[in-house]
C-alpha cells in the first residue's frame, strides 16, 4: 500500500521551460554578485567545496560551466537558491506549476497520503518555489523535503536513506519523476516508480516502467484518490 509519494520537481511538478527560461537565466545574472557574498555562511561553505574540487579554477567561472551543463552540483544549486531568494521574495519568480499539481496533491494530502519533494534544488530554493507559486504557498502539503544532501538522485542509496528518513518500507513509497536513472536507482531500492512523460516537456519514455500524463493519470494507475 502507497504510503508516501515522493516527487520531484523539474519535469514533473513544473514545466521544464520555467526552471531552463526562467529561473536559470535569473540565477545566472545574479551569481557574480551571490558568489561574493563572503558574508553569508552558506557562500563561503559553497565556494570553498568548490576550491577543494577546482583549485586551479576561478569558482565563478566553474559555476558557469556547470550552468552550461545543467550539472547537478551541490555548490551550485545552494548559490543557485541564495540568487532565487530576491527574485521569489520580491515577486520577480512566481512558479507556474502544471494544472493537475496543486488540485491532485490536495486530494492526496486530505486522503492521509504523505507527501514529500526530492530534487536537486536546495531545500530552501524547494520551499521558496512552492511558498510562491500562482497558484499560492502550497509548502504545508509536504512533509519532507529532500535534496542533494542525502545524496545523487541517480544512486539507490539516496532512496534507501529518504525511506529510512521516512520511516517507511520502500514499497509504501512512490516515486514520481521524469528522469530514467532516477526512476531506476528508486526502483532498484524497491520503491514504486512512474515516469511523468509530460507532453509539453517532451520527455523521453524509459522501457519497463508505468508511465503518466498527469497526476490525474498517476492517480488512476495507482489506484489513488483524485
Ligand atoms: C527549486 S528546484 C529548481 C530547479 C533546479 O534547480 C533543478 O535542478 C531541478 O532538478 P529536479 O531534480 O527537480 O529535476
Ligand atoms: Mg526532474
Amino acid at each position: 500500500m502507497i504510503r508516501l509519494v515522493l516527487l520531484d520537481i523539474e519535469g514533473t511538478t513544473l514545466p521544464i521551460s520555467f526552471v531552463r527560461d526562467v529561473m536559470f537565466p535569473y540565477a545566472a545574472k545574479a551569481l557574480p554578485a551571490v558568489i561574493e557574498d563572503h558574508a553569508n555562511p552558506q557562500v563561503v561553505g559553497a565556494r570553498a567545496d568548490i576550491v577543494v574540487a577546482y583549485p586551479d579554477k576561478d569558482p565563478l567561472t566553474v559555476c558557469q560551466e556547470w550552468m552550461e551543463k545543467d550539472e547537478k552540483a551541490a555548490p551550485l544549486k545552494t548559490l543557485q537558491g541564495i540568487a532565487w531568494k530576491k527574485g521569489f521574495e520580491d515577486g520577480a519568480l512566481r512558479a507556474s506549476l502544471y494544472p493537475d499539481v496543486v488540485p491532485v496533491l490536495k486530494k492526496w494530502s486530505e486522503a492521509g497520503l504523505r507527501l514529500s519533494i526530492y530534487s536537486s534544488g536546495s531545500i530552501a530554493s524547494q520551499k521558496l518555489l512552492y511558498s510562491h507559486t500562482e497558484q499560492g504557498d502550497i509548502t504545508s502539503l509536504f512533509d519532507d523535503f529532500f535534496d542533494l544532501s542525502t545524496g545523487s538522485k541517480k544512486e539507490q542509496e539516496s532512496y534507501t536513506k529518504i525511506a529510512q528518513a521516512s520511516q517507511l518500507k520502500p514499497a509504501e513509497i512512490l516515486f514520481l519523476s521524469d528522469i530514467g536513472a532516477e526512476l531506476e536507482a528508486a526502483q532498484k531500492a524497491g520503491f514504486q516508480v512512474c515516469q511523468l512523460v509530460r507532453p509539453q516537456d517532451g520527455t523521453v519514455p524509459l522501457g519497463g516502467v508505468k508511465q503518466a500524463l498527469d497526476l490525474y493519470d498517476v492517480a488512476q494507475e495507482f489506484d489513488l484518490d483524485a
